[in-house]
């Protein structure tokens, strides 16, 4: 039987899918993947208002399922799971969310509300791979969503209630079910269908090849879908682990044969994903030129305009605004109708300056620092550090110090903290429980992002962010207003001389990669000695997979640190070591989002 070769990499894993929907039940046993069903009992509670996008809401509440379901198995019996499956799926329209309606009132206002209009579904999906070491759990998790358009005819009213009466609408989020009755009032869908039923298993069997096969190979996927004969030989290369580099067979028989004549099922596949590898600086040199010539904060204001418009307005070539904009427009940064380009809502959300969850600050780190950095990279991999040229690196200690660059190159390096914590905080807040402390001290804590959202999160804690001075004397402009500003206080100082501020809970969030170990033992045995019994060390840093493929984000952060710092990210087992040797016992590790774990760690009561 025909099976999509990273299921069948699933088969002799334990599958959970943590939900009770007979739908996706259904949509995962049809593709052939074997699994058990166990329930989450999380409700789905989350404060939407709290979330920057309808389908940040539902990944969250996905993973919120699955965890739930991984947490419990884990406690129940020690055989846990290899991959627990959670998913949530909503309905949204003019700026509502829609779940599953609570009586047959509540399913007339949503119904009422979609009938004759479009709105989109929403399924969130997190994928967890549970590790259980020495009775501890583990997890990583990765998550994606779908979204489908669905239009709506114009309905009457006895319909409506004709269809709320026939029972489909009560377990299903929007009040409708497009796969039965509820495909009579679907005029069209633009997007997946299986999205809509509950589970997009087009994305999700993407999202696990991603995971399976490592990133050189995407090329070599694509080519195999549409080329028959050729399904053989992925086949055989999709039975071994870490195929990636056996992946170079076919091209190292392709170079033998150089120069014969070829049918088309013997060429090489088409190295698509090496291709954009190979152009990817190109890409990112043109984001951040149309960032620092500000395009997206005036197409935010005026759009849609014409190039020429915007060349104008930004004083720049008309034939090289042209071509900048077309670029953004293929990356996704832009859209381009006949009157005109226009932000895309990945620009919107993430590009303007004044942004909420803005990545400008970011940007514009990696166009003035690490840019010129990565210039030498060759001397610094020949010579293993940037010794000879610190002067370009974004060492924290030189960005932050006085006597080093300038005041805008400190602003710099904060705008680029405070976007990224922005973007981090709510996960690294919520990961663990952290609601038995009542003070807490962000050591290095920077503009506050983090500080404020675990004010946020605990209304009971009062949170102390530590910095330099230099830091300290920037940070009003960050401020967020609202209720819980009066939690949050700044106290200037160096916590690799001055005295820490008193707390139960120590934080240190993406500080430890920037130091070498010395430094480290250094600052973890400060905060050892601070910390009262009973008190906890939350770390946060990107996560350094033991599996090479998995971990490219964080390898390639840790090649810049070579660059940039003398530290490097760690992997999990040496935090974790390093905080026992500290003296820190009872550590908890989650895998939050894509990118970061988080470890809490609690000095004993003696
Ligand atoms: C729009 C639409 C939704 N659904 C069902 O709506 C439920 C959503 O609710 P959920 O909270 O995501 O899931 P659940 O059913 O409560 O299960 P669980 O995963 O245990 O929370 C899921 O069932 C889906 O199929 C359909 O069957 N057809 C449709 O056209």
């Amino acid at each position: 039987r025909m099976m999509y070769p990273v299921i069948r990499k699933l088969q002799h894993k334990r599958v959970v899918l943590a939900s009770a929907s007979p739908r996706r039940q259904e949509i995962l046993s049809q593709a052939g993947l074997r699994f058990e069903v166990v329930p989450s009992r999380f409700k789905e509670k989350l404060n939407k208002s709290s979330f920057p996008t309808p389908h940040a809401y539902a990944i969250e509440t996905a993973k919120q399922k699955a965890l739930d379901v991984a947490r419990r198995m884990h406690q129940k019996d020690l055989r846990t799971p290899d991959i627990i499956i959670g998913a949530d799926t909503i309905v949204t329209i003019e700026g509502l969310i829609l779940e599953k309606p609570v009586d047959k009132q509540d399913a007339y206002w949503m119904l009422s509300r979609l009938n004759g209009k479009e709105h989109s579904v929403f399924t969130g999906v997190a994928i967890i791979h549970c590790f259980s070491q020495d009775g501890q759990l583990d997890v990583e998790i990765s998550q994606f969503y779908e979204e489908t358009v669905v239009m709506f005819s114009q309905l009457s009213e006895e319909l409506l209630w004709e269809y709320i009466h026939s029972g489909e609408p009560m377990d299903k989020a929007g009040g409708y079910g497009i796969q039965a009755l509820g495909g009579m009032l679907v005029e069209s869908i633009h997007g997946d269908f299986l999205n809509v039923v509950g589970f997009p298993l087009n994305h999700f069997c993407k999202k696990l090849a991603e995971l399976y096969f490592p990133p050189g190979a995407v090329g070599l996927q694509r080519v195999k879908h549409d080329s028959i004969p050729a399904v053989d030989t992925f086949e055989n290369l999709s039975e071994e682990e870490g195929a990636g580099l056996d992946r170079g067979g076919a091209q190292a028989r392709g170079t033998q044969d150089a120069g014969h004549d070829r049918t088309a099922e013997s060429l090489p596949p088409f190295p698509t994903g090496l291709l954009e590898l190979i152009a990817g600086f190109q890409a990112s040199k043109a984001l951040f030129t149309a960032c620092k010539l500000k395009v997206f904060d005036l197409l935010q204001h005026e759009a849609p305009l014409q190039a020429v418009d915007i060349a104008s307005k930004i004083d720049t070539s008309e034939h090289g605004t042209g071509r900048l904009l077309d670029v953004c427009v293929a990356l996704g940064l832009l859209e381009k109708t006949e009157r005109g380009y226009s932000n895309s809502d990945l620009a919107a959300l993430y590009l303007l300056s004044d942004g909420e969850f803005s990545l400008h600050g970011f940007i514009e780190l990696n166009d003035e620092h690490t840019w010129a950095a990565f210039t030498h990279l060759e001397s610094d991999v020949r010579e293993g550090s940037s010794r000879g040229h610190r002067a370009v690196g974004d060492e924290a200690e030189g960005l932050l110090q006085d006597s080093c660059p300038g005041r805008d190159a400190r602003l710099c390096f904060m705008r680029a903290k405070h976007g990224l914590a922005k973007l981090t905080a709510h996960q690294v807040a919520t990961a663990l429980d952290l609601s038995r402390f009542t003070s807490a001290c962000h050591l290095g804590g920077c503009t506050g992002a983090l500080a404020h959202k675990l004010a946020r999160e605990y209304p009971r804690l009062t949170v102390t962010v530590f910095d330099l001075p230099e830091v300290i004397e920037h940070v009003t402009c960050f401020q967020p207003s609202g209720p819980q500003t009066e939690q949050v206080s700044f106290v200037p100082g160096d916590f690799f001389k001055d005295s820490l501020p008193e707390a139960d809970l120590y934080v240190l969030s993406g500080i430890l990669h920037d130091w070498p170990d010395e430094k480290v033992h250094r600052l973890l045995s400060r905060i050892s000695g601070s910390c009262k019994p009973g008190g906890g060390l939350l770390v946060a840093e990107v996560a350094l997979d033991e599996d090479p493929r998995a971990a490219r984000p964080g390898l390639l952060r840790s090649l810049s640190r070579l660059l940039q710092t003398q530290g490097g990210e760690r992997s999990l087992t040496k935090s974790r070591q390093l905080l026992q040797l500290h003296g820190f016992t009872d550590v908890q590790v989650a895998r939050t989002g894509d990118v970061l774990h988080v470890v809490l760690a609690t000095r004993p009561a003696t």
